[in-house]
């Protein structure tokens, strides 16, 4: 397919110059064009396919009409942003997406003039666009800020505390709702009610100057037609929407796949005196290619694929990935504990919740995209006596911190966290990546942080969180596969704060946390190798820590290192207080911490973003090395240099 793909009118297009070079009737060719490319792109690498795909009209549009880069054109989330790369000078490396070494599969600021704002978390879009306008208009240059926000990123709060915060950008802002009537899962909620209510209904709710004026560009035989009649305030400008209300003028609902309407529409809308202007685009999540229209997810995310038939490709059976783990074990525990609530931020099979919310659905509360509200949500059910599980990918739960602080743990209520994609996660890159968990958590006064080494260690963990009435609890975990270690038939509840020793020695001693066991126990034979007598511990939890076991670790071994999946200022940090404290560095003891470095790192393949963070074997081996070197000057025989 691949081969056979001609883009004559694409290949002429290299950036949005170009495209506004075209006469209008090419565009529709143009978008085709744009959708094969972005398909068969993907076909590649893998990616975000489905949002692209229904925005590849729109890209085309906005750039059309628009001035970009001038005016700041910002994708919310930026998983749809694949045909706009296309557009903006980097179809030459829409191959390398989301690669070691390629191009990022969100928008990014280091990458193009053309990517204003970085992103990859939703809902920044309206305020980082109204920032643009604003900073503009205070400069007196040229330039609005063009947010496109999905319906699903509409459910976030911070959409609405930007446009309550709207008024001032005037004409500057515009922001384009792209509602396909999908999040990654079907959409839940009120908004997305309301929306479809508006695209059914077309009510007609009064309309405004504006209407007016979007008919200067309507193809002439719609904008005679309709000018005389409600019809055209139903079918383009529709007033006293809630976006209205909140002071944007309304328009919509438009066929986002229609050029013909888009195009005019936008033109009307770049030339308008008045604003905030709301433009509210339908289109199809998939559009365009067959087996994504077909899928329930609509291909959202997608490994490579074959585009004749679509069919993605497998990776070979392996272990189960932890987050079906855990999504089995809590669905079971819930079983036999009608306390057990489990809540996601719309991501539901992402965390391994699908099992539970058939087998419990009056338990399972997809709350939309609103980590925020999740949490204080769960703490609302603690309150209440509920073992609350609230189950969000750690990267996301950042977006909720205050809450976790103020409304969970200043109240010790047992919230239970079941923080997925802990650790670093591979093709998503750094905006993605479960970095700091383990440091904003270990922090907090009452909670509990653990991180199971293996999928056995999550059920056992997932049932102690299930038991832990006294206070919140966490458990951290990776994205991918667990190590393919049996999973127990009888959960066990785990002692708070007490690890285990997994293999015993005398000379060096290796402190892990979490699913770097592996690697640990691989440093400690090639240590062994060269003469070193290696002790493997488990710690289990970061928080509180088992005083008793790294006491004695400590005093009977020579070098120490701690190992995790985490910043700096997690486990190794909190092993290093307690050693000073307790005067276990005193006497000489090589202490050293392995974590995460301190720069934010780009996508690659997790092994290889694993090596790069020296959180692999041989940087265990080697920093034990460094550590006896430093002090006697000679190291054991086979030691590398
Ligand atoms: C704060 C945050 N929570 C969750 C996600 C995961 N996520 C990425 S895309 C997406 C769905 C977005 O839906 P929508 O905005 O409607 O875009 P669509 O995919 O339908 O084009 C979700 C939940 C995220 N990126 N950011
Ligand atoms: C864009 C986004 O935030 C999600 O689609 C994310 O990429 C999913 O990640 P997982 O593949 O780890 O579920
Ligand atoms: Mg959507």
């Amino acid at each position: 397919m691949v081969d056979v793909l001609t883009t004559p009118l694409l290949d002429t297009v290299q950036l949005p110059s170009d495209l506004r070079a075209l006469a209008p009737t090419q565009l529709r060719q143009l978008a085709d064009e744009l959708r094969q490319e972005t398909i068969a792109a993907v076909g590649v690498t893998g990616g975000h396919l489905g949002s692209g795909l229904g925005v590849v009209e729109l890209t085309v549009a906005i750039h059309y009409v628009f001035d970009t880069p001038n005016d700041k054109l910002v994708w919310d989330v930026g998983h749809q942003c694949y045909p706009h790369k296309i557009l903006t000078g980097r179809r030459d490396r829409i191959r390398t997406l989301r690669m070691g070494g390629g191009l990022s599969g969100f928008t990014k600021r280091s990458e193009s003039e053309y990517d204003p704002f970085g992103a990859a978390h939703s809902s920044t879009s309206i305020s980082a666009s109204l920032g643009f306008a604003i900073a503009n208009k205070i400069a007196g240059k040229p330039g609005k800020g063009i947010a496109v926000i999905g319906d699903g990123a509409m459910s976030a709060g911070m959409a609405y505390e930007a446009m309550n915060n709207a008024a001032q950008a005037g004409n500057r802002l515009v922001v384009i709702l792209n509602d396909n009537d999908m999040s990654i899962a079907p959409p839940v909620g009120g908004l997305s009610a309301y929306l479809s209510r508006i695209v059914s209904s077309r009510e007609f709710l009064g309309f405004r100057d504006l209407a007016r004026k979007l008919a200067k560009h309507l193809p002439k035989p719609i904008a005679a037609g309709m000018r005389k009649t409600d019809e055209f305030a139903r079918g383009i400008a529709m007033g006293g929407t809630l976006f209205e209300e909140l002071g944007f003028y309304y328009v919509g609902p438009i066929d986002g796949h229609n050029l013909d309407q888009l195009i005019p529409v936008l033109e009307n809308v770049r030339d308008a005196e008045e604003g905030p202007i709301l433009v509210h685009v339908v289109t199809k999540k998939g559009k365009g290619y067959g087996p994504a229209e077909a899928a329930a997810d609509k291909y959202h995310g997608v490994q490579k694929f074959d585009v004749i038939s679509g069919v993605q490709s497998k990776a070979p059976p392996g272990p189960p990935q932890y987050q079906n783990v855990f999504g089995a074990q809590l669905s079971k525990e819930a079983e036999s504990d009608p306390t057990i609530c489990a809540i996601t931020a719309a991501m539901p099979s992402g965390t391994g919740l699908d099992a539970f919310s058939k087998a419990h659905p009056d338990r399972f509360f997809d709350v939309g995209i609103a980590e925020q509200h999740a949490v204080t949500f769960a703490a609302g059910l603690a309150a209440q006596g509920m073992r609350p599980f609230c189950a969000i990918y750690s990267t996301f739960l950042q977006r909720a911190y205050d809450q976790v602080v103020h409304d969970v743990c200043i109240q010790n209520l047992p919230v239970r966290f079941a923080i997925d994609r802990a650790g670093l996660v591979g093709a998503d890159g750094a905006t993605h990546a479960g970095s700091f968990d383990v440091t904003y958590l270990a922090t907090l006064p009452n909670m509990v942080v653990m991180a199971p080494a293996d999928e056995a260690e999550l059920v056992h963990m997932t049932h102690t969180a299930v038991l832990h009435d006294s206070g919140p609890i966490a458990i951290r975990y990776p994205r991918g596969n667990g190590t393919g270690v049996e999973l127990p038939a009888q959960a066990q509840q785990l002692e708070i704060g007490k690890g285990r020793i997994v293999r015993l020695g005398h000379k060096v001693a290796i402190l892990s946390l979490g699913t770097r066991l592996g690697e640990a126990l691989k440093a400690a034979e090639a240590l062994e190798a060269r003469g070193l007598s290696t002790t493997v511990a488990d710690l289990r939890f970061a928080k509180p820590l088992d005083e008793d076991l790294i006491r004695k670790l400590l005093t009977t071994h020579e070098v120490a290192v701690t190992i995790e999946e985490a910043a700096v200022g997690g486990l190794g940090a909190h092993v290093l207080t307690f050693a000073s404290d307790d005067g276990l560095i005193d006497a000489g003891l090589k202490l050293r911490t392995l974590r995460l470095p301190d720069i934010f790192q780009d996508q690659d393949k997790p092994e290889v973003q694993y090596a790069q963070a020296g959180l692999d074997a041989d940087a265990i081996v080697e920093t034990v090395l460094k550590a006896l070197r430093h002090n006697s000057g000679t190291v054991a025989e086979g030691a590398r240099a």
